[in-house]
């Protein structure tokens, strides 16, 4: 039967890139989203902006809800300091066994603990589950309509603390408008709107930067 598109992904990562160097990683699958097969990462352009915002927090505990590939895991764990966790949310486990293998291939298993499951059933679990009091950053990129409801559920859960920040990955294309109107009109976000693109395309696409004041 015909290979799946993260399948081949895998594919070009094992074929272009160098065990343990999370760069030759990223760069794999850029030039093959890029030149072969569009997939749906954050990509390079909306990548940068994913570094900066990394680099400025410099979070000892990340929760990404909407794995994929692991494009965007390996590309925030290869920032992180030592002893930094990143908890990775994949609803589809033939995707998750995928992102598995792409984030061994750049060396990061080590920072990564990659779960199976909707956000909905984990996110009230993972205080007890993995022993994490807040989150310092949450990367938001699954379902589009999921965003908000989530949002909602961390801050019942307690797992946002002052100062977390929100990253929001396609909040122009395909867009979450419930959500930005949410975070954008509380008092209890203070937001702004990095302007980008889809990745590997011209279309108009962004990311929304929150941070929670408590
Ligand atoms: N833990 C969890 N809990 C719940 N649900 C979960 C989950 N983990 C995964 N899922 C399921 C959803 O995962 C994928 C979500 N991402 C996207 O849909 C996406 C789509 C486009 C896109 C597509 C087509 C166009 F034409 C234009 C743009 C671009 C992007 O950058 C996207 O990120
Ligand atoms: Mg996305």
């Amino acid at each position: 039967t015909r290979s799946t598109r993260p399948q081949r992904l895998l594919g070009a990562v094992q074929k272009n890139a160098t065990r343990g160097d999370p760069g030759s990683v990223i760069q794999a699958i850029d030039h093959y989203c890029r030149n072969k097969e569009w997939a749906m990462n954050v990509g390079d352009e909306k990548g940068c902006i994913l570094d900066s915002v990394v680099s400025e927090v410099n979070p000892a505990t990340v929760l990404e809800l909407g794995t994929y590939c692991g494009y965007s895991t390996v590309r925030i764990a290869r920032l992180l300091p030592p002893h930094a966790k990143l908890i990775t949310l994949e609803f589809n486990p033939a995707v998750a066994a995928i992102a598995r293998q792409v984030i061994a291939w750049a060396g990061l298993e080590d920072k990564v603990q990659l779960v199976e499951g909707a956000s909905g059933d984990f996110i009230p679990r993972i205080k007890e589950q993995f022993g994490v009091k807040t989150f310092d950053l949450v990367f938001l990129d699954h379902w589009k309509e999921y965003y908000l409801p989530d949002t909602k559920l961390m801050e019942e859960c307690g797992l946002l603390r002052k100062g977390s920040v929100l990253l929001a990955d396609n909040v122009v294309c395909p867009g979450a408008p419930d959500y930005l109107e949410y975070v954008r009109s509380s008092p209890r976000y203070e937001s702004r709107y990095f302007k980008s693109h889809l990745e590997y395309t011209k279309v108009e696409d962004g990311l929304e930067k929150s941070v929670f004041l408590g």
